[in-house]
């Protein structure tokens, strides 16, 4: 399997090098040069395999020989093993035919960990079969800092400098970060929002000596490991409900739109998807495009679902270049238009291409904590407030003979303000997080400055003798 950048300007690379690159030399996104492709008979032989079983098979068609199928598996194992659910993925029933499939019960509480706890031992093991050290550098608007500092902590290949936004990230997420105290880790609230710390990444890429000196490489959704490890369980829920032999749908609290490009990806294996529904806070960049072909970046607000404040969706590259059929050079234009106006212009053609497979919706503070009330009064179902998103949108798009599956992607724990709002409930955190606000927490706050921010990196690779 190799891979190739959205913009076309960057070698070709196979999984392990992609997986250390993060991002492409030219700016672009690693993407696989042809999808792989499961017949519906492939589909039905994967029923009755355990999670790490299917992610192992799934994840192989991605890492090509890259990486020993034996080796994978053991991986795979490995990093669900910890899970405080036995069936890793449960699916819970809502209504008739409205599912929600839980993705929050790894160590972090967000469905990060499905990828992260992966991805750290992908990392080590490719790093120790190349005798090398990197760097790693991620934005979180939350929870992926907190899964990539548990996944990555004590690593001996590697540090991760995390770039969350100062006070706009919960509680509970912000302690999960600062309270890992390893040498190898280092945080920082940037002052300024999510999108000034994804910029901060993708500048640090773009500074070609800060890249090569430091050996750059990123967990954000940007690296394509993280999608990779990100499909296995669309297809495990859609065998659960019947798939290849039934269609299903899913709705996708949407950010990054890293999650729901990975539910994209399994539709374009040839897992039978009717429609994929993207759901957003009111920062709906990305479903003002759905419903209008309105794609201008309007400045992020906070909101009572802080992980989806994003306004500048990575993973949008990814599904433009297919749009494009694989035109890179008209990606990248596109693309570096978008950041000099603040608007991408899509051929109304390509978006209703997009339309045939998207469905989208955007919820206020307010509906969210109406659908928080309502899930609980009516379902005993305590959802965070991204999953609540998820659900109300899910049962807009829903068609009678279509089962709708949306993705809980956070515990409802790490967001306790939203929920005491909501139901005057105070879910509390399981037992390994339980003593989190007593723990001795450790970050510097930093202006949105690159030099800065470089040399806040220099200053941890130099602490571990990198
Ligand atoms: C709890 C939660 N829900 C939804 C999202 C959005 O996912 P994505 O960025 O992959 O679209 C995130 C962040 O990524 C998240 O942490
Ligand atoms: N919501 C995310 C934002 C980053 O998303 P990623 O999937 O690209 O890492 C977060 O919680 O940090």
């Amino acid at each position: 399997m190799r891979y190739v950048s959205t913009r076309g300007q960057a070698p070709t690379l196979n999984f392990s090098q992609a997986l250390l690159a993060g991002l492409a030399e030219d700016g672009g996104l690693y993407i696989p040069q042809t999808w792989p492709q499961l017949s519906a008979d492939e589909f039905r032989q994967l029923r009755g395999l355990s999670y790490p079983e299917l992610a192992a098979k799934i994840i192989g068609l991605f890492t090509g020989n890259d990486i020993p199928q034996p080796v994978l598996l053991d991986l795979c194992q490995q990093s669900y093993a910890g899970f405080n659910h036995k069936a890793i993925v449960p699916l819970i029933q809502l209504e008739h035919n409205l599912f929600v499939q839980e993705l929050f019960h790894g160590p972090t509480l967000a469905f990060k960990d499905m990828a992260m706890q992966l991805l750290g031992r992908l990392f080590d093991y490719v790093l120790s079969q190349k005798g090398q050290r990197i760097n790693i550098v991620g934005a979180t608007s939350g929870d992926t800092g907190s899964a990539a500092i548990e996944a990555f902590k004590d690593s001996k290949y590697l540090t991760v400098t995390i770039l969350h936004p100062y006070g706009r990230t919960s509680e509970v997420q912000r302690r999960q970060m600062t309270t890992v105290l390893s040498s190898n880790i280092n945080n920082i609230a940037v002052e300024g929002s999510f999108d000034d710390c994804q910029d901060l990444v993708k500048a640090m890429f773009a500074d070609a000596s800060f890249r090569d000196e430091v050996q750059l490489s990123a967990v954000n959704s940007i690296n394509w490991g993280r999608i990779a490890a990100q499909v296995p369980y669309y297809i495990y829920a859609a065998l659960a409900l019947g798939a290849p032999d039934r269609e299903v749908s899913f709705t996708v609290p949407t950010g990054n739109f890293g999650n729901i490009l990975a539910a994209w990806t399994a539709k374009k294996m040839g897992l039978p998807i009717n429609v994929l529904c993207v759901a957003s806070n009111h920062n709906d960049i990305l479903t003002r495009f759905i419903l209008n072909n309105d794609m201008s970046i309007q400045g992020v607000k906070p909101s009572l679902s802080p992980s989806m404040d994003i306004q500048i969706s990575s993973n949008f590259e990814r599904l433009l270049f297919e749009l494009l059929n694989r035109d890179a050079n008209q990606c990248r234009q596109i693309m570096q238009d978008f950041r000099k106006n603040g608007k991408m212009d899509i051929p109304d053609l390509l978006w209703n291409k997009a339309k045939e497979s998207f469905k989208g919706l955007a919820l206020s503070d307010e509906e969210t904590k109406t659908v928080i009330q309502n899930c609980y009064n009516d379902s005993l179902y305590l959802a965070d407030p991204h999953t609540a998103i998820g659900i109300a949108t899910a049962q807009k798009y829903r068609s009678k003979d279509v089962p709708m599956i949306t993705v809980a992607t956070a515990h409802p724990a790490k967001f306790p303000d939203a929920l005491k709002q909501a139901t005057g409930i105070l879910p509390p955190l399981p037992l390994a997080l339980a003593d989190l606000y007593d723990r001795k927490e450790n970050y510097q706050i930093l202006p949105a400055d690159l030099q800065k921010i470089e040399n806040s990196v220099r200053a941890v690779i130099l602490k571990n003798n990198f």
